[in-house]
């Protein structure tokens, strides 16, 4: 009897199917934007990402200023500020503090005692965050933001991309859509975190971190936009499907954040610091520069369980 061979196909081959233009028109009707009295906001694109001059964020930051951050976060889901030469990790707990709570990231170094994380890349330690995730989504409560400042840039590269996952939603098929409604789907950090750990490092973590589960779609938090919610290294399946179905659907699915439409890009300086949506958006570290250094400090702030 013959045998067929079935190869399966490298999700790469998947075609992109589900995008167009539809919600990436911010002059559509309806879309409106906000009116800021402090804040001087220069859009990167036109619905991810915008500049924001005119601010130093080393002085005190009033009431004021800080619902025209937070409105222009939820707006623009990244943000940027260049040249905070004067900005200090005390100024850095102070900033995420606008939007809540430190949370830690059991896999990256101890922070500082102001509470920052520093993460040095160079020859010896190449960075591992080239993929495009949601912080910490293997959490119950994902990080509902990250506050990182550039402290030493490679000459060129080190760029970091953020993709609109709400805008990655809107563009999916009608059928697509219907399919992943009311899904949910398992988040878990051994299979990237703990690939480089032995069993013995992993058991004790897998007590306080085991897997959870967070709808496909989520409702963000604060705006009520449906976002999709599935990432590449901590989405490892979908409830109620089988293997080979939850494979391809995720596949699918997480491609969606290379879609260049949904993404923005930024070149660092020493001094520049990003804030961004960690629901909303995912993002990625590029990992261009080796063996060049990299620095960074980096505040997440603790999330909401997300439905
Ligand atoms: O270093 C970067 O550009 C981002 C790294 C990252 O993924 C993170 O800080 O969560
Ligand atoms: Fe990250």
């Amino acid at each position: 009897m013959a045998t067929t061979v079935v190869t399966p196909k490298p999700a790469l081959d998947k075609p992109l199917m589900h995008y167009g233009q539809r919600v990436l028109n911010r002059t559509a009707p309806g879309a409106r934007r906000t009116e800021y009295r402090m804040l001087d906001i220069a859009p990167l694109t036109p619905h991810i990402g915008a500049e924001i001059t005119g601010v130093d964020l080393s002085q005190p930051i009033g009431d004021g200023l800080a619902d025209e951050l937070r409105q222009a976060l939820l707006e623009w889901k990244v943000i940027f500020f260049r040249d905070q030469h004067r900005f200090t990790p005390e100024h850095h707990v102070a900033l995420a503090g606008l939007w809540g709570e430190r949370e830690a990231n059991p896999f990256f170094p101890k922070a500082d005692t102001a509470g920052v994380s520093r993460l040095a890349k160079d020859a010896a330690m190449i960075g591992n965050e080239n993929i495009w995730h949601s912080d910490h989504s293997f959490m119950a409560a994902p990080a509902l933001g990250s506050v990182l400042r550039a402290i030493e840039v490679p000459p060129a590269g080190g760029d970091t991309m953020w993709a609109d996952m709400g805008a990655a939603y809107d563009n999916l098929s009608e059928p697509l859509k219907d399919r992943i409604e009311g899904l949910t789907a398992v988040h878990d950090w051994v299979p990237s975190w703990g690939s480089t750990m032995t069993e013995d490092q992993i058991a004790p973590l897998r007590k306080t971190l085991p897997p959870v589960e967070h709808p496909v779609v989520v409702r963000h938090p604060q705006s009520g936009r449906k976002v999709l919610y599935v990432n590449e290294p901590f989405t490892t399946r979908i409830v109620g499907l089988s293997d080979t179905e939850s494979r391809e659907l995720l596949d699918e699915l997480v491609l969606q954040a290379r879609v260049p439409e949904y993404q923005i890009r930024f070149r660092w300086q020493p001094d520049s610091i990003a804030i961004w949506d960690n629901i909303a958006v995912q993002h990625y570290a590029i990992n261009d520069y080796f063996p060049q250094r990299r620095v960074m400090e980096r505040i997440a702030i603790a999330g909401v369980p997300l439905s």
